[in-house]
């Protein structure tokens, strides 16, 4: 039986697009691991709190609850009656959150949220087949090249293709720590897959 399958991977490798029409295919809710990361930044950023301060993040999260709403069709992250969601896939917050993300108190507080949602679901981040559930069913990581990754994000949010690469190559060296894959998880590098192509490819994999 299926409890918790991990999709990690790189910046704008497809990660959140695949874990939400895998989990979609085997009638699972979606979890996006990130956009937890991405709200603190926001709240951060928000209330002009130095990312480098992990105390000061710490209090802001103790004064500002987050709440991560998991849907089959997407995730919400709501603060205090507020929906966040669509603040959190920004230049600003791209630029700000992998500085947060750096903190162990702070991972340690994004993973005690994810360990608390009801399995089974899918979940996508950097280290959810590694240090968040090491035990799940079945783990997958995605990569692609930074160009194809570049073009991708590109094509969704306005920004030259150069500028792009030059970030995701940024985020990939800041996220390094958190973003080796699992030894027991399928790797898939999607550069010349389409992503119907990189959905097949995953759901052959799933035990039935
Ligand atoms: N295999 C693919 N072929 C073509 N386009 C893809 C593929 N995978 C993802 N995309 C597109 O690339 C863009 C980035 O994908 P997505 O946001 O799912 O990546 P991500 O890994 O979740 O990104 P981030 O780490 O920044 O949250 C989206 O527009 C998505 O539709
Ligand atoms: N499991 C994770 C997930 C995310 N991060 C950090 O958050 C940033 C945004 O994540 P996206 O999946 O939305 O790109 C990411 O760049 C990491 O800094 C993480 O550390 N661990």
């Amino acid at each position: 039986m299926l409890v918790i399958v991990t999709i990690d991977g790189v910046a704008a490798s497809g990660k959140s697009s695949v874990a939400a029409r895998v989990a979609q295919q085997l009638n699972l809710p979606f979890v996006s691991s990130g956009l937890l990361y991405r709200a603190v930044a926001r709240l951060a950023l928000k209330h002009d709190v130095p990312t480098q301060d992990q105390e000061a993040l710490l209090r802001l999260l103790d004064s500002h609850a987050l709440e991560l709403r998991p849907y089959a069709q997407g995730n919400e992250v709501w603060c205090e009656g507020e929906d966040l969601t669509h603040e959190l896939h920004t230049a600003e917050v791209d630029a700000a959150v992998s500085r947060v993300a750096q903190h162990s108190q702070l991972r340690a507080w994004v993973n005690e949220q994810l360990r608390a949602l009801p399995e089974p679901f899918v979940v996508e981040g950097r280290d959810m087949g590694t240090a968040v559930f090491p035990q799940a069913s079945v783990k997958f990581y995605l990569t692609a090249s930074a160009r194809v990754r570049a073009e991708r994000r590109a094509g969704e949010r306005t920004g030259d293709v150069d500028a792009v690469e030059a970030a995701l190559r940024e985020r990939d060296r800041h996220d390094a720590a958190q973003s080796r894959p699992a030894p027991d998880a399928l790797l898939l590098d999607t550069s010349n897959l389409s992503l119907d192509e990189v959905v097949s490819c995953i759901l052959k994999a799933v035990p039935a």
